[in-house]
C-alpha cells in the first residue's frame, strides 16, 4: 500500500516537473513569446528570449565601459578629499538622484529603477573612493 502511494507521489512530481519545464521560458530561450507583439526597434525585436538576452548582454558591456570611465573620475575626486571620512557627500548624491530621475523620465525609463541603481552605484563608488583616499593618506605622492 505504502509503495503504491510512493509511486503515485513520484509520478505526480515527475508530471508537475515536466509541465513546469514546458511553461518555464528559462528552459528554452528560443521558444516564441506567450503574449503580445515585439516592442523594441520599431517592432523588429524580439522574436525570442535569446534575442532579448543578446541585446541585454551587449548593453551591459557598454554600461560597464561607462562605469569604468566614471570610476576613473571618482578616483580623481579622492585627490580633492583630505581623508577617507570626507569622501561621502550626501548632498551631492541627492542632487545626482534628482538629476537621474529627470533624465530617466525624458528617456521613458522608470525613474525608480534609475534611483535604485544610482543609490547602489554611488554607494559602491564612495566605498571604492574611500579605499583610494586611504591609500593616498598612507603614501602621499607630493
Ligand atoms: C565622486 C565624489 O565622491 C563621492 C561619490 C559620488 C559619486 O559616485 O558620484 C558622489 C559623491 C561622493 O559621495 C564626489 O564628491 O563628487
Amino acid at each position: 500500500m505504502q509503495s503504491a502511494i510512493r509511486i503515485l507521489v513520484a509520478g505526480g512530481l515527475a508530471f508537475a516537473g515536466r509541465e513546469c519545464a514546458l511553461a518555464d521560458p528559462r528552459a528554452n530561450t528560443e521558444a516564441p513569446a506567450f503574449w503580445g507583439a515585439p516592442t523594441v526597434d520599431g517592432g523588429k525585436c524580439c522574436g525570442t528570449l535569446g534575442e532579448v538576452r543578446e541585446n541585454i548582454d551587449r548593453i551591459d558591456a557598454a554600461l560597464i565601459a561607462l562605469m569604468a570611465e566614471r570610476g576613473r573620475y571618482v578616483h580623481e575626486a579622492a585627490r580633492f578629499k583630505p581623508n577617507p571620512a570626507a569622501v561621502e557627500d550626501k548632498a551631492r548624491v541627492e542632487a545626482i538622484i534628482r538629476k537621474v530621475r529627470r533624465l530617466a523620465e525624458v528617456r521613458k525609463l522608470n525613474p525608480d529603477v534609475a534611483e535604485t541603481t544610482y543609490r547602489a552605484m554611488t554607494a559602491g563608488f564612495a566605498e571604492d573612493e574611500r579605499r583610494v583616499a586611504a591609500e593616498m593618506m598612507r603614501h602621499p605622492a607630493r
